[in-house]
């Protein structure tokens, strides 16, 4: 590299003082997965930082940089962060830590899925609408969920991944945790707003097909109903299943990146509420067609559904279309569309760039939370 390398991290550490070194080392595999003026701040440090020779203004930089990225400001704050799940990893971070050098995050380099853009047509996507459905197996259900078998869950969702692309779990929460999670999701109905499309990073406008959904969304974060302040806020039971969701992905991430699938999960998306009315559905898409428009697009989605004593009449499944051979792009591909109800604490996970999935109409409220995360496959350039 350049001459940044040959700053060292004792005279670094020295610099922050061992308490900064101490709190940023902690939370050096956590940091905020950061609002638009945070990620812009942690920008402005970077260029700051190379923009000045000398190593004290260049400490000084990165030492802002750091306090941005990880978002600390005391100890309380980071542990009560690591503990409400509102700090997640962010690569460069940990990189700048390790090495004690600036390691400037990956360019934002256009993903290979673009290429891939495996929408199928119009037709195509009528002949896999006459494709077989069935029930789709939910693990640990009955048996305390991923919570009473975290080591046994992890590993089933972990090969189901690997071998499906998709995994429909039991979370395991006490139902009247689920209760009052579903109550606040009701009372923050009249915040929600209609949801959007993004391809590439934009948003589509809403009245064009490739953005066929009729939820009602709301993101927890943005709206200060996650993080140290939730828990006296109107929603601090969705905020706990949020951070649930993140805690197990994060155990999660060094089993996927053992695995054949050989992923590596760097950031996490602002928790995402949703509501579809009566005769709401989403239709058939896979969530990160098209890369996100960069590398660390979304590879995985979490839904944990909230509908204590949905009626399975009410319609409302999650549809994910599994190819038995072929791929979702080719004429002759066959497969079967597995179907999930979206009852209180199932917890389902797919794969955010692969996997095609649809919400039928419900003839009810429906409420879930998603969680995306965005990582990179070794493949991809990722170390
Ligand atoms: O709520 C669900 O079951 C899934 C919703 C979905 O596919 C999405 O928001 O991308
Ligand atoms: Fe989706």
């Amino acid at each position: 590299m350049d001459s940044h390398d040959d700053l060292d991290l004792s005279q670094w550490t020295w610099t922050l003082g061992v308490d900064w070194w101490k709190r940023i080392r902690r939370a050096s595999r956590f940091a905020c997965w950061g609002t638009e003026p945070q990620k812009r701040g942690c920008c402005q440090a970077r260029d700051e930082y190379l923009k000045h020779k000398s190593k004290e203004q260049q400490l000084q930089k990165l030492k802002e940089l750091l306090e941005k990225a990880a978002f600390l400001r005391s100890e309380a704050e980071v542990q009560s962060q690591l503990e409400t799940g509102s700090v997640v990893c962010i690569d460069t971070v940990k990189d700048s830590l390790r090495r004690g050098v600036w390691v400037p995050p990956r360019e934002l380099r256009p993903s290979l899925f673009k290429m891939l853009q495996r929408r199928p047509g119009v037709k195509g996507m009528e002949r896999l609408q006459t494709m077989k459905r069935r029930s789709a197996e939910v693990f640990f259900d009955g048996k305390g969920g991923i919570l009473k078998n975290l080591d046994a869950a992890l590993d089933t969702v972990v090969e189901s991944l690997g071998r499906n692309g998709w995994v429909a779990c039991e979370l395991g929460a006490h139902q009247s945790l689920m209760a009052r999670a579903l109550e606040e999701a009701k009372s923050l109905k009249p915040r929600m707003s209609r949801g959007t499309t993004v391809i590439q990073n934009e948003i589509i406008d809403p009245t064009t097909p490739n953005a066929d959904r009729e939820d009602r969304v709301l993101f927890l974060q943005e709206q200060g109903l996650s993080g140290p302040s939730a828990a006296k806020g109107p929603a601090p039971t969705l905020a706990l299943l949020e951070s649930a969701i993140i805690d197990i992905v994060m155990h999660l991430d060094p089993r996927l990146q053992r695995s054949g699938l050989q992923l590596r999960i760097t950031e996490r998306c602002d928790g995402m509420l949703s509501n579809y009315e009566k005769g709401g559905a989403y239709s058939a898409h896979i969530d990160n067609a098209d890369g996100d428009g960069r590398v660390d697009g979304r590879v995985l989605t979490a839904v944990l559904y909230l509908n204590v004593g949905w009626d399975r009449y009410a319609g409302g499944e999650l549809a994910i279309f599994q190819p038995d051979h072929g791929d979702i792009g080719d004429a002759n591909c066959n497969g079967k569309w597995n179907m999930i109800y979206p009852e209180a604490g199932t917890l389902v996970f797919l794969r955010a760039d692969h996997v095609l999935h649809e919400v039928r109409g419900a003839h009810a409220e429906r409420y879930a939370l998603s969680v995306w995360f965005c990582g990179q496959h070794a493949d991809y350039g990722g170390s």
